[in-house]
């Protein structure tokens, strides 16, 4: 273990730590010195509400964090690898980002990904439900719509389950959303506000065009060839790095904007909003992304689906029972 700037020893919670970046936060990174891993902690490095980084990863953290460490802001960054340090890596931690899994290669669905993250995102959970039980816990491992349910699971068997507390990161979604609508509408992205409710895979994914601000200018076709687009830009991806991963830097991009937003609950900053997969009583389905207030303790208001328009009432229908087949596979597997 590495811990740069202040050169402790161990990276819990050090008094004169705690004393000098009082108001921020600790966040841990599990999978940092991954394709997405790699760019979101530099992005944390820059944030001004993190004040400690913990990277924690089985493979490569010295010189990651040796690198990261050079960076000119006042985070300090800690390293811990394989899973001797993991303890130390999430003791007393307010936020815990899980990007640790392998991603798609082209052919494979997110669900492929199962059988090698499962696992993964479970021994991770175990760790959380011990060492910081109250933390914010953001997944990015695919499956989301199967790892979150998996670690709800885990911490359930622990006795520490917040519903509140815990998330699957469906923010790239949103960002490709603003992205595709601002090109095809002339606009510039960062003032298109648009819900993507559902899951994290294919049919699941449901943008929500009719409640685009500013109105997506379209037809019936222009809707649909939008909302395909939408919900298959990760394979995009997949196909165009041609075996060499999937999304990284959108991701890390889009994963920065959800947890600072996370962050900025945590601070009291009011009116935060963010939509995630969490467990939910929107529909039939026991975990399901809509608008979320972001607050202290993580979600303090779901506010359920928006108004959907026919053709998106009929894309929720076909989502539906795909993502209580991916929950029910979750809460199989954790039973196990
Ligand atoms: N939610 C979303 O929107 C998105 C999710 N993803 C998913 O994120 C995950 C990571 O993707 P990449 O960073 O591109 O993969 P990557 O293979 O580049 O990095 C994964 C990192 O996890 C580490 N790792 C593996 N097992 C671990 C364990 N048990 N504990 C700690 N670290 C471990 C590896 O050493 C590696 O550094 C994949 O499952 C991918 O499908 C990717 C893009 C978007
Ligand atoms: O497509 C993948 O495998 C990675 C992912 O979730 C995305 O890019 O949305």
């Amino acid at each position: 273990m590495q811990c740069h700037r202040i050169g402790i020893n161990t990276a819990t919670c050090n008094e004169n730590i705690l004393i000098y970046f009082e108001k921020n936060f600790r966040v841990a990174v599990c999978g940092a010195c991954g394709g997405i891993g790699q760019p979101l902690s530099l992005l944390l490095k820059r944030n001004p509400l993190v004040s400690e980084l913990r990277l924690y990863d089985i493979a490569h953290v010295p010189g990651v964090v040796a690198d990261l460490a050079h960076v000119d802001t006042k985070v300090r960054v800690c390293g811990f690898m394989g899973p001797d340090q993991i303890c130390d890596a999430l003791e007393c931690v307010d936020v815990v980002v899980i990007s640790a899994g392998s991603p798609r290669k082209p052919g494979m669905s997110r669900d492929d990904l199962f059988k090698t993250n499962a696992c993964t995102v479970m021994d991770i959970t175990k760790v959380i439900a011990v060492k910081c039980p109250k933390a914010l816990v953001a997944i990015i491992t695919n499956p989301v719509n199967t790892c979150v349910p998996i670690a709800a699971e885990i911490m359930k068997k622990d006795g520490v389950y917040d519903p509140k507390r815990l998330f699957g990161v469906c923010t790239l979604d949103i960002v490709r959303a603003r992205t595709f609508i601002g090109e095809a509408n002339g606009v510039d992205p960062k003032k298109v506000d648009i819900p993507v409710i559902g899951g994290h895979s294919g049919i699941t994914i449901i943008p929500v065009l009719s409640q685009s601000n500013p109105a997506f200018k379209g037809d019936q076709a222009a809707i649909e060839k939008m909302t395909k687009h939408i919900q298959e830009a990760g394979t995009e991806v997949v196909k165009a790095k041609a075996g060499a991963g999937s999304a990284t830097l959108s991701m890390a991009h889009a994963a920065l904007r959800f947890t600072n937003s996370l962050l900025k609950g945590l601070k009291g900053e009011k009116n935060v909003m963010e939509c995630s997969y969490v467990e939910s009583k929107a529909t039939e389905a026991s975990f399901f992304s809509t608008p979320l207030v972001l607050g202290k303790n993580g979600i303090d208001a779901n506010c359920g689906l928006p108004k959907l328009s026919e053709y998106e009432n009929k894309l929720l229908e076909k989502a539906i029972p795909e993502i209580k087949k991916d929950v029910q596979k979750g809460i199989d597997f954790a039973k196990k």
